[in-house]
């Protein structure tokens, strides 16, 4: 963001879940930032209440909603962790309004991504299965050690989570499988393993594994594998507080504030 330039408007979308609730008390918080509406589902219980009050804290002046179109007409930016179907209605929507439209959500499918990449047309869009510095850090790490090493060395990456995870693998483990793929200057849809089970046969070589752990309340934990024989190289992030992921979004919202229209990651935003 600029010198000078006004305070940006947020609205946080899913703003009863573990990240929106997370997010309200982030961007409010902020002195960068000025916290403008917080989205919920149609019918929530919090309809009308104080978005500060409902989240746990003090009273913000904020009046929860279920209408998208009335607080994205008020937004500078929206911060979206929520659900596939949900982030792509609300990607259509925050171009409409010219919003920069950060999303965390993951688990999208291939149809998903093509109208998020529509609606970057029209505006600027942030999105990363991790916000957070430590994984995209790790994730040049990971495609910077595929590309010094050879199919000798089996990539692996296992990930865990908390037990109300409703996707897998997670999005940063495919966003750590992309990067490892990339190092290795192959595509990643070529050279998924999926999970095993039963009679498997030996590893394919140049094989990129994925495992997947699901548990108590894990904020979320990945390994990328480097397997030869005789030696391994382990890569590891362990996130302990979603704070990191807040921190991230609202980066990125203030970050898009001066881009043009187009879908951006968060290699792009911290100039990694
Ligand atoms: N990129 C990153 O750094 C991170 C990404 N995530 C991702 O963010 C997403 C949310 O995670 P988390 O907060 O733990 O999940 P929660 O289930 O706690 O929260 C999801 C929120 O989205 C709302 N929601 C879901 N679908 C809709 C819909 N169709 N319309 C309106 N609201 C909807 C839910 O409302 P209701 O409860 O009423 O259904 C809920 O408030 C997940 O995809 C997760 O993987 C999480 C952490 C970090
Ligand atoms: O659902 C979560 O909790 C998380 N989801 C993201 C993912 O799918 O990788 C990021 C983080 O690990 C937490």
């Amino acid at each position: 963001m600029s010198e000078g330039a006004p305070i940006p408007g947020i609205v946080i979308t899913g703003a009863s879940g573990r990240m929106g609730q997370m997010l309200v008390k982030h961007v409010a918080a902020s002195p960068k930032a000025r916290l403008v509406g917080a989205l919920v589902r149609e019918g929530h219980p919090w309809i009308g209440q104080d978005a500060g009050t409902v989240t746990g804290g003090a009273a913000l002046g904020i009046a929860v909603t279920d209408d998208p179109l009335e607080a994205f007409a008020k937004a500078q930016a929206v911060i979206d962790f929520t659900s596939p179907a949900a982030s792509v209605e609300f990607a259509a929507l925050a171009a409409q309004a010219r919003a920069v439209h950060v999303i965390g959500t993951t688990g999208f499918a291939p149809v998903d991504l093509e109208r998020i990449r529509a609606a970057a047309r029209h505006a600027v869009i942030v999105r990363a299965g991790n916000m957070s510095l430590g994984v995209n850090l790790l994730a040049q790490l990971a495609r910077k050690v595929a590309a010094a090493l050879d199919d000798d060395w089996d990539i692996e990456i296992v990930e865990a989570h908390h037990r109300m995870k409703v996707d897998a693998p997670s999005g940063t483990a495919l966003m750590l499988g992309t990067a490892a793929a990339a190092g290795r200057g192959v595509e990643l849809e070529a050279h998924r393993a999926r999970g095993r089970e039963g009679v498997t046969g030996p590893r394919r070589r140049g094989d990129i594994g994925f495992a997947v752990v699901r548990g108590g309340d894990v904020v979320g934990e990945h390994d990328v594998i480097f397997a030869a024989d005789g030696e391994r190289i382990v890569l590891r992030h362990l996130a302990t507080d979603r704070a990191i992921f807040a921190r991230g979004a609202l980066r990125a919202a203030l970050w898009g504030q001066d881009r043009k229209p187009g879908e951006y990651d968060m290699i792009d935003v911290l100039g990694l």
